[in-house]
């Protein structure tokens, strides 16, 4: 079993990751077994909630954790394209660059990646720098939503698209509740045999908290796109938003 930081369990749930450094502190504590509890959690389906972009294309993965969709992107924009994988979690970066360096062996593809550690709100680019740009599981997490949406409508250029992919916070009471069930019953348990249980009994009230797929609209919107429109997918259990530079 991978050794992990544990926490504090005096910190309580509610409270708990808060703020920006508590939240990027909770990714480097769940880094070393984040995609094996993924796989295990979805049976490795949420692989393919995370596909987008075309060849050539220089792609931004922001909140890109250990390289998911980063690698996704890569093997969709191939050796002449470039995809910059962005994140705050040093740790989980350090996982992103030893796949990439495992796998670069049998893909020459992955070698078009390149990992950046830096905030969302704060992105180290020159504007219009990006033909597209992907969040997955990620704007949940960040504490200022409109900032960092803000900063990927000044990176990409006019008329390119960002997609956002997350949990969706239902309005179908039924669906509410099999998340719920499924998270407080199943992940947070499993969660708790690695010391992990307030990091994934944050991902339950993240949800909770977060926005329905009309408010993400609205915020992309707000934020300086032209255009927003929102998908759910996986029954309902995930959601799509596409906003339009
Ligand atoms: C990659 C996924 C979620 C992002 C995510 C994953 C984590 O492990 C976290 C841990 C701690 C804090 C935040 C996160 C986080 O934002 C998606 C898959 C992983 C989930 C843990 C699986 C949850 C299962 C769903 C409740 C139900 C899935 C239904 C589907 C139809 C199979
Ligand atoms: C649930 S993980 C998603 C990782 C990956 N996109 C995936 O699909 O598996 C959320 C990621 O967002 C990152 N994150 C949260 N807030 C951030 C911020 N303000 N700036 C950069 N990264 C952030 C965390 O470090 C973590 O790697």
């Amino acid at each position: 079993m991978a050794a992990v930081r544990r926490r504090s369990e005096s910190v309580s749930v509610e409270k708990f990751a808060e703020g920006a450094a508590e939240r990027q502190e909770l990714f480097n504590s769940i880094a070393p077994v984040y995609d094996k509890l993924n796989d295990v959690f979805t049976l490795g389906i949420h692989r393919l909630w995370k596909r987008w972009a075309k060849e050539g294309d220089k792609v931004l993965d922001v909140c890109c954790g250990s390289g998911d969709l980063s690698f996704l992107l890569s093997e969709k924009v191939g050796i002449n394209g470039k995809v910059i994988g962005l994140d705050f979690s040093k740790e989980l970066l350090q996982i992103a660059s030893t796949r990439q360096h495992k796998r670069s062996q049998s893909k020459a593809c992955y070698k078009n990646i390149e990992w950046f550690e830096a905030d969302a709100t704060n992105l180290p680019f020159l504007d219009s720098s990006f033909d597209a740009a992907t969040i997955g599981y990620g704007l949940r997490n960040i504490v200022d939503r409109k900032k960092a949406l803000e900063e990927m409508v000044r990176v990409l250029k006019p008329g390119s698209k960002l997609s956002v992919l997350d949990f969706n916070k239902s309005t179908s009471k039924l669906m509410c509740t099999i998340q719920e069930c499924m998270l407080d019953y199943i992940v947070v348990p499993v969660a708790s045999w690695y010391g992990l249980r307030s990091e994934y009994r944050y991902l339950n009230n993240s949800i909770k908290e977060y926005l329905t797929g009309n408010e993400l609209e609205k915020l992309a919107l707000d934020a300086g796109f032209s255009q927003a429109k929102y998908y759910e997918i996986a029954g309902g259990a995930m959601g799509n938003l596409v906003a339009t530079r």
